[in-house]
């Protein structure tokens, strides 16, 4: 018994029904909650309830074939899946039936009293209080089996799990308040009858043609048919009634499918329209926003398969948590079998939902085969390319609907685009050319590599870039000075990756990227002749005072050194071409990583009057471990003894 089951035996209550058999149990309270909101609100989008009871029922269809993939007996010579609909007027209720896996009475009484399924959670976190919209969300996440309850007053389970005998049944009824009744029963189909004892004003589902037009619209691309009984039409007869008099439909025992009945993804594309695409998206990735771009394909070759690959307009909040799921569900020729399958998209493109349908993969796949499989690889590397191409033409579009959405995706993912640069090297080139940032020119992150290479002054022959913990840390940092003045664009970065992804980047189209803040400072050809010379004329008189703050600074800094980098700043930080900068190392320091000391290089202005002080002052300790903490502070680090550097700056002031 699960645990869940124990504690609604815990809840158990004394029977209701007056049936030996039955019992009654008591809703997890969520569920109480949920079915209060669902019986009692306004419902902006009623109809919702069929799809998700198909949803259910093909789901239980897939299980079933799953399992009977090593296990035919499973079947009992009903191999034929499909979801039924019938309707009766006379006694107002509504059945959606499957003979798909069914339940057992332990599985009605967990799965159908307490709330396990993501979708459904997340539709309780994003709940506000607000009855309006609250009942506005119902309608684009769904509830799952609770929506019945938007248009019955009670709903009735039948069910029996395929290989139980037909004894081995479970009803399970309630009126969804408080709680529900269990009891055993006979059942010969195997399967799930969900029965809606509809409410009064809810008697409209009772019409074959409504129905059937939700299904079209809702649930045209369930793979399974979806059938309700055949109507025809009767003459009237001889000498009828006036009532009669015209002819009428008549229900037939013929069972008709009313829906496409072919997974959406083996259709073809013209076939199928945008709004189709955005409704099977929200619907298996039970996102309630439409998605910013899709890419359908067939990929045929030695590895065959299906794509269906959609961006998502919005990024989840654990994008950048390691339990991050994949969003891709792998089908085999058609048959549902695992969600999550993460080794078909590499993980900078987690973001990415969709489906896969291989024709060579084995039905009895599993996720440790997956891991090895060559057609896994080849499937792999297709989607990405495939992501990637779609994004460059979102990005290279004419169109504004269409930059726009690239504008969205970047912001929503780019930060993440961006891990590939180090996980897939086969495709640097192409994640690069996406790639958008702020600059020295502008505070919107738009500027591309190429813009960037487009803008470069004559004589130019490295993009500048600068990683900082914000753009007003980026924008005020001492680094810039000198190129703010020879008015070079610099390209700034402020995601958390971008230092350690960059590294993977040397160069972009044949221009080598070049951080302003590590090593020497190297302007090329733009460099000012004079300047140098005025800066080694000052390095050889400065020599006595550098040798002396070395000595002193000898704790906290590798070198200290003589720079054209600065023009209105005493002094600033910089490291080695190959060392980690110091956000780097914090970041890495708070995420408990370990990581290499590397001391920093402090370089100062000679033109700087504090830097001139150096060379007569009483207080060359105070000053020069004031000089140090200040080219700490401004690239976002904090002194090392704050209280020390407090007391060095008072006793400057005190003079
Ligand atoms: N027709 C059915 N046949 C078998 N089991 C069913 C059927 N309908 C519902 N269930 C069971 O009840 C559970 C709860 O259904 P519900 O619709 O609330 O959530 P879900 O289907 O798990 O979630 P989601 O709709 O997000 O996939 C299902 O997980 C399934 O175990």
């Amino acid at each position: 018994m699960s645990e869940s089951t124990e504690n609604q035996t815990e809840n158990q209550k004394s029977t209701q029904t007056g049936n030996a058999q039955a019992k009654s149990y008591s809703f997890q309270a969520e569920v109480a909650q949920l079915l209060h909101l669902v019986t009692h609100s306004l419902y902006s989008n009623p109809e919702i309830f069929l799809r998700e009871l198909i949803s259910n029922a093909s789901d239980a269809c897939d299980k079933l074939r799953f399992e009977g993939i090593n296990n035919g007996a499973l079947y009992e010579n009903d191999p034929d899946l499909h979801v039924r609909i019938s309707l009766d007027k006379d006694n107002k209720t509504i059945t959606i039936s499957d003979n798909g896996i069914g339940l057992t009475e332990s599985e009605a009484i967990d799965n159908l009293g307490t709330i396990a399924k993501s979708g459904t959670k997340d539709f309780m976190s994003k709940l506000t209080g607000d009855q309006k919209n609250d009942a506005q969300l119902i309608g684009q996440f769904g509830v799952g089996f609770y929506s019945g309850f938007i248009v019955a007053d009670k709903i009735t389970v039948e069910s029996r799990k395929a290989g139980e005998p037909a004894s081995n049944g479970v009803r399970w009824i309630s009126g969804g308040t408080g709680d529900f009744d269990v009891e055993q029963i006979t059942k010969e189909s195997r399967g799930t009858d969900i029965i809606l004892h509809l409410r009064d004003d809810a008697v409209e589902y009772l019409e074959a043609w409504k129905v059937k037009q939700i299904v079209n619209k809702y649930s045209d691309h369930i793979s399974l048919p979806i059938q309700m009984r055949k109507e025809v039409w009767q003459e009237a007869e001889e000498g009828a009634d006036a009532e009669n008099a015209e002819g009428k439909m008549v229900l037939t025992d013929e069972w008709e499918t009313i829906n496409s009945a072919s997974a959406l993804w083996t259709r073809n594309k013209k076939d199928i329209s945008d709004e189709q695409y955005t409704e099977f998206y929200k619907q298996f990735s039970h996102d309630f926003e439409a998605p910013l771009a899709w890419s359908h394909n067939r990929v045929e070759g030695s590895t065959e398969y299906t794509q269906l690959l959609y961006i998502p307009a919005k990024a989840p909040h654990d994008l950048f948590t390691r339990e991050q799921k994949s969003g891709i569900k792998l089908y085999v020729k058609r048959v549902f079998i695992m969600d999550e399958a993460e080794n078909l998209m590499p993980s900078y493109l987690r973001f990415v939902k969709g489906i896969i349908d291989s024709a060579d993969l084995p039905l009895n796949v599993s996720r440790e085969l997956l891991q090895e499989s060559k057609d896994v690889r080849t499937i792999r590397e297709g989607n990405a390319r495939r992501v990637l191409s779609l994004l460059d033409s979102l990005a290279k579009s004419e169109d504004k609907e269409q930059q726009d959405k690239f504008a969205t995706f970047y912001k929503e993912f780019g930060a993440v685009l961006k891990e590939g640069l180090g996980e897939d090297f086969g495709n640097k080139d192409k994640i690069a050319k996406l790639l958008r940032f702020a600059s020295t020119n502008t505070d919107d992150v738009t500027v591309s590599f190429a813009d960037y290479k487009a803008n470069m002054k004559e004589g130019q022959d490295a993009i500048y870039y600068l990683t900082a913990e914000s753009l007003a840390a980026a924008k005020n940092s001492p680094q810039l000075e000198l190129f703010k003045k020879k008015g070079i664009e610099v390209l700034l970065m402020t995601d958390r990756v971008d230092e350690w992804a960059l590294n993977f980047l040397t160069d972009f189209d044949g221009t080598p990227l070049q951080s302003v803040a590590k090593g020497a400072v190297d302007l090329g050809k733009l460099q000012d002749e004079e300047e140098k010379k005025a800066a080694e004329t000052a390095a050889e008189t400065l020599k006595p005072t550098l040798d002396k703050l070395t000595d002193s600074l000898k704790d906290k800094a590798k070198e200290v050194r003589v720079t054209t980098r600065l023009v209105d700043s005493p002094a600033c930080l910089v490291v080695g071409d190959q060392d980690l900068s110091p956000q780097l190392v914090r970041m890495l320091k708070q995420a408990g990583q370990p990581v290499p000391e590397t001391k920093p290089i402090l370089e100062i202005n000679p033109e700087h009057p504090l830097v001139k002080r150096l060379e007569a002052t009483d207080k060359f300790e105070d000053l020069a471990n004031v000089i140090f903490d200040q080219a700490l502070l401004a690239e976002g680090g904090v002194p090392e003894d704050p209280a020390a550097y407090l007391k060095r700056i008072n006793n400057l002031l005190l003079g």
